[in-house]
């Protein structure tokens, strides 16, 4: 099995970590029917950011969810750029989204169609500046050079 997951093309998309999540796979390609799959994949790239969360922005229900809408609210992000699903109104969207990505937890960001990560993930890239550049380079919020000072 081991070798056979090393052997899986690499997707190009939502790469942050194809390795490991070419690995996962292995574990996640089981129960989503391609009517689930076409649902979330039009779900995902329907607004350019998506987060997949427990609750909702003005009451999340998780400490994680709501660590990641903070970051969020950090960027003056347009609401008709943002769209957030709440997982625990829809429990095949929970299992799903997991399987969709290749990621086995809740929160889940999308960014112009692409998996991002979870909280810790956009925490990281949050610090490091990389989250501010990559809603930049997709005209989610303008770029700071562009910005009124
Ligand atoms: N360290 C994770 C924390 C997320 C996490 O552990 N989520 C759990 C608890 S909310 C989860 O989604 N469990 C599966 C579920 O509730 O469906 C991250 O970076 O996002
Ligand atoms: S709901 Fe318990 S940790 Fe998220």
């Amino acid at each position: 099995m081991f070798q056979s997951a090393l052997r899986t093309p690499l997707r190009s998309s939502g790469a942050l970590f194809p390795l490991s999540r070419c690995l996962k796979s292995q574990t996640f390609r089981r129960f989503l029917s391609q009517e689930s799959r076409t649902k979330i994949q039009a779900a995902v790239t329907e607004y350019p950011v998506v987060l997949f969360m427990k609750g909702n922005p003005e009451q999340p229900m998780c400490g994680f969810s709501r660590g990641v809408v903070k970051i969020l609210s950090a960027f003056d992000i347009p609401p008709e750029k943002f769209k957030t699903y709440n997982v625990l109104e829809d429990l095949e969207l929970r299992t799903g989204i997991k399987e969709f990505s290749e990621w086995p937890t809740i929160p889940q960001l999308y960014v112009n169609g692409e998996f991002v990560g979870g909280s810790d993930i956009a925490l990281s890239m949050f610090q490091s500046g990389e989250l501010e550049t990559l809603l930049e380079q997709h005209g989610v919020i303008p770029k700071a050079s562009e910005s009124p000072s």
